[in-house]
């Protein structure tokens, strides 16, 4: 994609784009514009899903927050360093892109060879598409897949950068997905500030079973429907409302 001109030599990326044809600069834009969507979309909606399974799930909630709250202890913000010390909280992340990947299929691979997978004839040349979401959810090398439950990372290596195959929701490869330590410092900080400063209670009336987990259609798996919480601090409670949520409150 670098654009050759002698004059563009030693001025950065942004110069060897633009100098030359405008159809650079539309190229870079789209490119800027690549990275934007697929680093935001994805960070936020597995915070989403994250908050959403702790809510179904309270005794992983109170877990997690007891361990980060012994961490954070009277601190108002919890850095990078503090997470490294949250061995259970680092295991929810991993269990939630196990069970709520924002991206269900990587992105189509062509084989460049004849191949056999599990009994199957792939020709040389054949789209291929990953199916991560079965992958995560498989109950030959998951024990009770569908259940949310960071215990089973505990006491294993098993890890999301692309090694292990079980759990890939950034991909593995040469396509992998580029982002993953700033997708993973983003999480962690959003999440791990998000459980130390605040209770997280459910809506005047609702109970946990009312929490859906149905999906948006699109490339990234949104929750279809706005998870509405409220937010208690310990001296007082901070109503997070949206538009959506008014009629729960
Ligand atoms: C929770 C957060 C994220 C998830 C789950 C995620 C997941 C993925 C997946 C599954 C792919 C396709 C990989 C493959 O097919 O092997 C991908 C590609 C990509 N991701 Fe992410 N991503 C996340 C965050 C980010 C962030 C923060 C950035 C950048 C700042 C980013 C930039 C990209 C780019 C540029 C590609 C395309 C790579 C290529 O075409 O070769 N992603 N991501």
């Amino acid at each position: 994609m670098m654009m050759g001109s002698k004059s563009s030599e030693n001025k950065g990326l942004y110069s060897a784009f633009i100098i030359g044809k405008a159809c650079c600069k539309i190229i870079f834009s789209r490119a800027v514009l690549n990275i934007l969507a697929a680093g935001t979309d994805t960070t936020a909606a597995t915070s989403v899903w994250a908050m959403t399974a702790l809510v179904k799930n309270p005794r992983v909630m109170k877990k997690v927050q007891e361990e980060v709250r012994n961490v954070g202890g009277t601190k108002d913000f919890l850095d990078e360093d503090d997470i490294q010390k949250l061995p259970y909280f680092k295991a929810m992340i991993k269990e939630t892109l196990r069970l709520h990947l924002p991206s269900q299929l990587l992105i189509p691979r062509e084989s460049t060879d004849e191949c056999i997978v599990d009994g199957y004839r792939i020709p040389a040349k054949t789209i291929v598409y990953v199916n991560a979401w079965v992958i995560q959810r498989d109950p030959e090398v998951w024990k009770n897949p569908e259940e949310f439950c960071p215990e089973r990372f505990l006491d294993s290596a098993i890890d999301f950068r692309g090694q292990d195959f079980e759990l890939i929701p950034f991909g593995a490869g040469r396509r992998i997905c580029p982002g993953i330590p700033m997708a993973a410092v983003i999480l962690e900080l959003v999440l791990a500030n998000l459980l130390h400063s605040f209770d997280w209670k459910l809506p005047q009336g609702m109970v946990k079973e009312d929490i859906d987990v149905e999906v948006l259609p699109g490339i990234t798996q949104h929750k279809k429907n706005h998870l509405c919480l409220r937010a208690k601090t310990r001296s007082h409670i901070l109503m997070l409302e949206g538009t959506s949520c008014d009629e729960n409150n």
